[in-house]
């Protein structure tokens, strides 16, 4: 290591890792993404992400994977570590938000930290606690259907407060616009109160500069992807554009999507309304032949690659995915659909696919992980929190270009746009 790492990222999901590396590369630092914890130092970069697939895995087993992650970034020499979690804060009672969190702060010797999804060029916003999407208090939105963390309630601090021993307090927007110095005195009333975790308003990127400021050196913050842009500038670090230079690109194009969000829902069907090649996977065939219906997948694609990209899909509706699961179970469900998907990501780049839009998070990690995929570049964004990144090892031994896209992100017309941007 010639430096030490500024700051060490756990991820809860694969999108959400390379969202997070998209606002740290956008706002000056050099970052790179690495699938787990690597296994050996990462050089030349001023932050590194480590994606997890940790989000709906049991608690026990998420703050396992959390810590080990602290350790080897601590064994980096990093001085702040930064917990990125979902802008629609993505979790059930029993966490897997909380938990980590009291295991990384005690771990940390740190009695407090900040929390908050915000990320207002996406409409995440908080306002008194309560978690905005779009227009939308959270429990209004498409996330209360999600199929692995349905989101009922909007209300941040009663959602942290279930699934925390820690007591949770807010730092409320009147403070958050007062700027960095009244943040940081709001910190030091609620760690004298005992609270533990303070969910902080955020409605636009000036606020997000401020807390930036204000937790200059705070150990840990449990956030979406925007706090990000207010880091790098405490260390001196400025936008630079040479920061997201890829290789160019090569081969054929595909789309794998298991994302069922409402913005996944819309973009698979403007694809197929500007006349997109696409083939949808049925969870209940899966279940009862899941070879046959891989293969015949790739049978359908093979001939169509050279002619512009492919998507194979199984977003659905919420009543389809309602069904699927009460047949299969939820989580029984997920990994099936995302061990499929997976496969046919591999295959796809086996089959000369090296420009791959991948989806969902959950989705994004089981198709990365197929791929072996250790480490990422960053590159240019497509939309807010999607950038392209660039693997130059595969398991399919290729180097790949990769956009994982969170479920609820983008425009419609991302698939199209996300190779127009590219080339
Ligand atoms: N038709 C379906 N029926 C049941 N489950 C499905 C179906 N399609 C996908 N799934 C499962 O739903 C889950 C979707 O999660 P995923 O994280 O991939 O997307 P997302 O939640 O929209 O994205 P993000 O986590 O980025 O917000 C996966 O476990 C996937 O396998
Ligand atoms: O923060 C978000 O919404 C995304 O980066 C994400 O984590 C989706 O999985």
């Amino acid at each position: 290591m010639t430096r030490p790492l500024l700051l060490g990222c756990i991820a809860d999901d694969f999108t959400g890792a390379t969202d997070l590396a998209n606002n740290l590369v956008r706002a000056g630092m050099k970052v790179v993404q690495t699938i787990g914890v690597p296994r050996g130092p990462v050089e030349g970069v001023d932050a590194v992400v480590v994606a997890l697939k940790s989000r709906t895995i049991p608690a026990a087993e998420a703050v396992a994977q959390s810590l080990a992650t602290l350790h080897w970034l601590r064994e980096q020499g990093c001085g702040q570590f930064y917990f990125k979690v979902c802008s629609t804060f993505d979790s059930t009672p029993q966490g897997n938000i909380g938990p980590v969190a009291e295991a990384l702060l005690q771990a940390l010797g740190a009695d407090f930290c900040c929390v908050t999804p915000a990320f207002p060029e996406n409409a995440r916003t908080v306002y008194q606690g309560y978690l905005f999407v779009g227009e939308v208090p959270l429990n209004e939105s498409g996330m209360r259907n999600h199929p692995l963390t349905p989101m009922t309630d909007a209300n941040l601090v009663r959602v942290m407060q279930a699934q925390s021993d820690g007591p949770v307090g807010l730092i409320p927007h009147a403070v958050v616009r007062a700027g960095s110095e009244a943040i940081r005195q709001r910190i030091a009333t609620l760690r004298a109160d005992g609270v533990r975790f303070g969910v902080v308003d955020a409605v636009a990127n000036e606020d997000l500069m401020a807390l930036g400021a204000a937790i200059a050196d705070a150990p840990l913050v449990v956030a979406g992807s925007g706090v990000a842009i207010g880091l790098p500038r405490n260390h001196g670090l400025a936008p630079s554009p040479a920061a997201a230079a890829l290789p160019p690109p090569r081969g054929a194009q595909a789309i794998v999507s298991g994302s069922c969000s409402l913005a996944t829902q819309q973009q698979v069907a403007e694809f197929q309304r500007s006349g997109g090649a696409s083939y949808v996977i049925e969870p209940l065939q899966l279940s009862q032949r899941r070879e046959a219906v891989i293969a015949a997948v790739l049978e359908w694609a093979q001939p169509r690659l050279a002619q512009g990209p492919v998507l194979v899909y199984s977003t659905a509706t919420p009543d389809a995915v309602r069904a699927v699961q009460q047949d299969l179970g939820v989580q029984q469900a997920g990994e099936l659909v995302e061990q499929a998907l997976a496969a046919i990501g591999r295959a796809l780049v086996e089959r000369g696919v090296r420009q791959l839009v991948v989806a969902g998070g959950e989705t994004s990690g089981a198709v990365v992980q197929a791929l072996g995929i250790q480490q990422m570049r960053i590159g240019p964004q497509i939309d807010p929190g999607v950038p392209w990144c660039h693997a130059a090892a595969t398991a399919c031994e290729a180097e790949l270009h990769l956009a994982l896209k969170s479920g609820n992100f983008g425009t419609p017309d991302f698939f199209r746009k996300s190779f127009e941007r590219l080339a």
